[in-house]
């Protein structure tokens, strides 16, 4: 068992999930921040499912979220987003990738706060433009000048997702680089908790 295991003798994956124990970790930032892709590899590394709200809501509306989106307008999105989430954070240990307004919503952050450990993906606007780009689904950047949109997005977004407990910086680098920042950012939590 991991608690059995001297701490050198542990790898950084051991730690960061004696660390999370029962709780949720959950990912949030901007559109093309990477919550989906490192969350998903954060969770394999951890052994622990993993869910995306996203791909929820998609799955239990049986539409997309452009469809979503055009068919009742973002606040009926938002609520079932809230709805969701609510469910999801119900069984830890679990890593819960969120959608980029997720943690705006001020019920939806509120269940986040209570339901685990958040961690903030920020990346600056030029990653994020490199990284959104690439394909049009995302409603909220259908605009006329979409670059120029997601940086009021910033703008707004960044003092809130700032409350969360981590925050680890998205660059361009290796995924497992990426996965290795979170869990140790996961680590170092736990041994503050600890020693506070
Ligand atoms: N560290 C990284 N290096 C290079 N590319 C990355 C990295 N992280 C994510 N990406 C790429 O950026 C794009 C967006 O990533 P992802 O879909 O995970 O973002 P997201 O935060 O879930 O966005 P959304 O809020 O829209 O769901 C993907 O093509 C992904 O492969
Ligand atoms: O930043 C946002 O508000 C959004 C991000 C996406 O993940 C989706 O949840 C949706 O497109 C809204
Ligand atoms: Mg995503």
């Amino acid at each position: 068992m991991n608690e059995a295991l001297p701490v050198a003798a542990q790898t950084l994956a051991e730690q960061a999930r004696a660390a999370l124990g029962k709780r949720n970790l959950i990912f949030v930032g901007l559109m093309g921040a990477g919550k989906s892709v490192i969350g998903r590899l954060t969770a394999q590394t951890l052994n622990v499912p993993f869910m995306d709200t996203d791909v929820e809501i998609e799955r239990v509306s049986r539409m997309t979220i452009a469809e979503l989106f055009a068919a009742y307008g973002e606040s009926e999105f938002r609520a079932l987003e809230t709805r969701v989430i609510e469910r999801l954070l119900k069984q830890g240990p679990r890593v819960i990738s969120t959608g980029g307004g997720a943690f705006i919503n001020e019920n939806t952050r509120e269940q986040i706060k209570l339901g685990g450990v958040s961690l903030w993906l920020k990346a600056d606007l030029d990653v994020l433009w490199e990284r959104v780009n690439r394909r049009d689904h995302r409603p909220l950047l259908k605009t006329e000048h979409p670059k120029q949109t997601l940086e009021n997005l910033m703008i707004q977004r960044y003092p809130i997702y700032a409350q969360a407990d981590l925050t680890v910086l998205s660059e361009d680098v290796r995924k497992e680089v990426m996965v290795n920042q979170v869990l140790k950012a996961l680590v170092t939590l736990a041994n503050k908790g600890e020693t506070a």
